[in-house]
């Protein structure tokens, strides 16, 4: 069954909404200001204490110093970890080498050689997506068609677009950020919605 992933949790109100509507993840993005979702790397450790033990706790990075990261992994405050931005193959390769939690890695999908380099990614998932992340934008989902690995599907999902992907695509997981918000903030009754539509 395809998995869900909430993401972009900044406020301990955010946590009891996942923790009603159990979804399989729940994201952070941790340490990156330009977001509007930014929660820093001190913050996390308080908002994944309150998170139920049976939602894995992904800290979503952008270009981080692998250092930030390792300590979150090392302490037990993150049982995953995504990279959403430029983050070289060497740079992947290491990280996985000195953690033991599953690694994401993200590609913007343009084109059908976007998803040929995301097929080769030594990473333990791919996460797909519209653009830098958090866009709220689709890709052009008819280039899926032929992709063969498990993989995230993120970008512009929402309660109207769910069942589809799921029924076209099987991913292994979806990934909702700004279709689970109203007004900029994360919205109980479409997070229930979200998770229950996936599991349906
Ligand atoms: O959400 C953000 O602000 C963000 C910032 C930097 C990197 C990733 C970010 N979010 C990721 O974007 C997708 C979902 O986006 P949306 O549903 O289209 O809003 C998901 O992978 C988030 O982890």
């Amino acid at each position: 069954m395809t998995k869900i992933k909430i993401c972009g949790l900044r406020r301990p109100e955010d946590i009891a909404y996942v923790n009603e509507a159990k979804p399989d993840f729940a994201g952070f993005i941790i340490d990156v200001p330009k977001s509007r979702r930014n929660v820093p790397r001190e913050k996390v450790r308080e908002l994944t204490a309150l998170l139920s033990p049976e939602i894995l706790p992904v800290g979503v990075f952008v270009n981080a110093p692998m250092e930030t990261i390792l300590s979150l992994v090392t302490d037990g405050t993150l049982k995953a970890v995504q990279l959403h931005g430029q983050e070289s193959q060497s740079y992947l390769e290491k990280l996985k080498k000195q953690v033991a939690v599953p690694l994401i890695r993200a590609f913007s999908i343009r084109s059908p050689e976007d998803l040929t380099e995301a097929e080769k990614s030594p990473a333990n998932f791919v996460l797909l997506d519209n653009g830098a992340g958090g866009t709220g934008e689709t890709f052009d989902w008819s280039l899926l068609s032929s992709f063969d690995r498990p993989f995230f599907l993120a970008g512009g999902l929402r309660l109207e677009n769910i069942t589809e992907a799921v029924s076209r695509f099987h991913p292994y997981a979806l990934d909702l950020s700004s279709g689970v918000e109203t007004d900029g903030y994360k919205d109980k009754e479409k997070i229930i919605a979200a998770v229950a539509a996936v599991r349906r």
